[in-house]
């Protein structure tokens, strides 16, 4: 074996079987000697490769040679009882050491392995080398209820996002609905997740509301591997962006929810700003401290206000504390604007649009340091209607129009990373990406949707201290 330009993959031969007659001259029965030794090495690699199922296999036919047929059914039947009841008696422990352990290794063997070949070549991820041809190395597959999970390993002069762009095709190459790539901490290995079934077809119903929210993971919704969704608000700003439809007020909902624990102990204060009248947040108006919905004056005034908070509350700060300590006196301020580019954008009277722009920016760019923080919505993400958008760290990408607009929302390369904001179904309102913290590639999300009755039971039981606004 060479040891060096050794390529990392598995190299295809020519032909299934080699068949060449060698250049010095050998009898025919010697030939028929080297070949039979050469299939049975192959045969013996194999049934070890694939040991889990030579061995069951093995022992079923050495039973039957020994105790007869029936002592083997007697065996087949007491295995699949013992299996049911385990499966009856703890299903989460069965499901994840007995069942998805044997559908990743039988999915490999039959999805991955069988098509890996042609799939790696008819999706541009094999390779020539000194004639030869290489295909990737396919590692180990985990199969849980509702996909794969494929490890890879990368042949030379690859990278994870050349596997990010190949993921959707190579999905239906395997005839499976969604796939993706992801960077693992090893650099020679990516690994790809396919999806069976969508975790997040279904609605996801209101998430418990902690007794006293934790600014580092609020609780909003439900992640494709079926963790929950935390949000990261410390140190941050939020922008969601979706068209119409697309589920932003769920997320809002979803948010004031999680924060309803410190509005009514009166450690959170929202502001809110619903420029477009008031229909989507008025329901939560005695959650809030401040509710401005009418004219363009009065909402430039109020975020004045805030910034008039923001900045003695720095001046308090300064030289004291670097992190400010919400207290009843002193609360986290959590402003909230549902379609931003109302306030930024589609005013005609300059100067307010000035004001509001101006003190939209000193919020976005100091409040991080004091506890103020901006969660604003947003229909169209295009650089005219938000100057802001490099102000907001934090950034949520629902079903947009356009694919141009999923880099503009969650920054360059999001789509090739698997963001596919514009492929969101129109019937799935509420689901979007996300970016994790320590993750390049972004994660799906569905947010927790609240119905009208949980919107005013929610109000009953949460609304802050001093009364409505
Ligand atoms: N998380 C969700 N799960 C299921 N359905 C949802 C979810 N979010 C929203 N919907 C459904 O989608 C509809 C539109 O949602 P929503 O009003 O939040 O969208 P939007 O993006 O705020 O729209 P607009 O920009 O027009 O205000 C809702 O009436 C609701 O039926």
């Amino acid at each position: 074996m060479p040891l060096i330009n050794v390529i990392p993959g598995n190299k295809i031969p020519t032909a299934p079987l080699n068949v060449r007659m060698p250049m010095w001259h050998m009898p025919g029965w010697l030939l028929l000697i080297v070949w039979t030794v050469r299939g049975l090495a192959r045969l013996v690699v194999l049934s070890v490769r694939y040991w889990w199922l030579t061995m069951p296999v093995g022992v079923a036919v050495w039973f039957r040679a020994e105790y007869g047929s029936f002592v083997v059914l007697g065996l087949v039947l007491v295995i699949t009882g013992g299996c049911l009841a385990w499966w009856r008696l703890h299903p989460a422990s069965w499901l994840r050491f007995g069942w998805h352990p044997i559908v990743g290794r039988w999915r490999r063997l039959w999805v991955y392995r069988r098509r890996w070949a042609s799939a790696m070549a008819t999706c541009g991820l094999a390779t020539v080398f000194d004639g030869d041809r290489y295909i990737p190395r396919l590692g180990r597959v985990r199969s849980s209820r509702y996909g794969d999970e494929v490890t890879v390993r990368l042949l030379p002069g690859q990278i994870p996002d050349d596997w990010a762009t190949a993921a959707p095709r190579l999905a239906y190459t395997f005839r499976l609905r969604d796939g993706r790539a992801y960077a693992t901490s090893k650099p020679d290995r990516v690994t790809l997740r396919f999806l069976r079934r969508d975790p997040l077809a279904g609605l996801i119903q209101p998430l418990p509301i902690p007794a006293m929210p934790d600014f580092t993971a609020l609780p909003l919704g439900v992640r494709e591997d079926g963790e929950t969704y935390r949000l990261r608000l410390t140190g941050s700003q939020l922008l969601i962006a979706g068209a119409t439809n697309s589920g932003k007020g769920s997320v809002i909902w979803s948010l004031i929810r999680a924060l309803a624990g410190g509005i009514r102990s009166g450690l959170v204060e929202l502001w809110v700003f619903d420029p477009k009248g008031g229909m989507e947040l008025a329901a939560g108006q005695p959650l809030f401290t401040r509710f401005a919905y009418e004219d363009p004056d009065t909402m430039a005034g109020v975020l004045e206000e805030a910034v008039k908070r923001m900045r003695q509350r720095a001046a308090r700060l300064r030289g004291i504390t670097r992190q400010h300590i919400a207290t009843p006196g002193d609360p986290t301020i959590v402003i909230v604007v549902d379609e931003l580019a109302a306030l930024t954008a589609y005013i005609t009277d300059r100067k307010v649009k000035e004001r509001i722009r101006e003190a939209l920016g000193l919020l976005l760019s100091q409040g991080r340091a004091v506890d103020v923080h901006v969660i604003a919505a947003l229909q169209d993400p295009r650089k005219e209607v938000l100057p802001f958008r490099d102000l907001f760290p934090t950034r949520i990408g629902l079903r947009l129009t356009e694919k141009e607009q999923v880099d503009m929302v969650l920054g360059d390369g999001s789509r090739n990373r698997g963001a596919r904001c514009d492929q969101i179904p129109e019937t799935t309102p509420g689901i979007g990406y996300v970016a994790l913290d320590g993750v390049r590639e972004p994660v799906r999300v569905r947010f927790s949707y609240l119905t009208d009755t949980d919107i005013a039971q929610l109000v009953r039981d949460y609304a802050r201290p001093g009364g409505a606004a």
